[in-house]
């Protein structure tokens, strides 16, 4: 079984294959899109139970900006419905919210909503819910070097105080308060990054799975899991 004491305490997820799910069920695009919300509450309810600390998920890259209009659009209103339906429901399980991404280019409505939900959740201690949103790893360390180069520029540090601590402060993820992933789970096949968080994941435990994300459901949570148990990390120390 699970090891409650050697649970991921950072998880990062790459939602993947909502599309191919409804396609292989004759189902609309908009219904792998849907299955996927279904299947994203599923497994915050069990970071919850499990005691996973942050959860981290990739739900819009910025290259995602480049799919269908219409594709877009359904999935904007998705993400507004999501908050909307579940910002109670992070009370009630005592859920932190936030955003990491270019969240300016979002439409007005999701915008104000992410404010909110950052906004009422803020409080909460149990579980870190982080939804990476047009979101760019490579973006992601671009913003903190022109934040520490504004700093040197400013005087406020020098160019040799620049080391990975002070970057890691400078990340979206904000390192310094929340650790690197542990673990991160990747759906349907496709073995990449992506260009989700790069610097973050430079130790992480990487896991993929053939299952589209709508059927990524306990039992295949529960096996990723037990490969993560059985992992030896080493972090780069030991050659053997
Ligand atoms: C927006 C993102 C979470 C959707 C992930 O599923 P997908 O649309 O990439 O589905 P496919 O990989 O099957 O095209
Ligand atoms: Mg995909």
């Amino acid at each position: 079984g699970l090891r409650r004491e050697a649970m991921p305490e950072h998880l990062a997820v790459i939602m993947d294959g909502n599309r191919r799910w409804a396609r292989t069920k004759g189902l609309p695009v908009v219904a792998g899109y849907e299955a996927g919300l279904r299947a994203l509450k599923g497994m915050v309810q069990l970071c919850c139970r499990w005691g996973i600390r942050v959860l981290t998920i990739f739900a819009f890259s910025s290259d995602n900006w480049l799919r269908p209009k219409v594709e877009v659009g359904f999935l904007m209103r998705l993400l507004e419905r999501g908050m909307k339906d579940e910002v109670n429901n992070f009370m009630r399980d005592n859920i932190r919210f936030s955003c990491i991404g270019d969240t300016l280019k979002l439409p007005d409505p999701v915008k104000e909503l992410i404010t909110y939900a950052e906004e009422r959740t803020k409080h909460n201690s149990g579980l870190q819910l982080i939804v990476a949103v047009s979101y760019s790893g490579k973006y992601d360390i671009v913003q903190a070097c022109q934040s520490i180069a504004l700093k040197v520029k400013d005087g406020v540090i020098e160019p040799e105080d620049i080391n990975e601590f002070l970057i890691e402060q400078e990340l979206q993820t904000n390192c310094a308060e929340i650790p690197n992933p542990d673990l991160l789970i990747r759906t349907s096949g496709e073995l990449r990054v992506s260009n989700f968080l790069l610097w973050q994941l430079a130790y992480t435990e990487l896991y993929f799975t053939q299952s589209h994300w709508p059927d990524f459901g306990e039992t295949e949570f529960v096996m990723a899991l037990r490969s993560f148990q059985q992992r030896q990390r080493r972090y780069g120390k030991r050659d053997s």
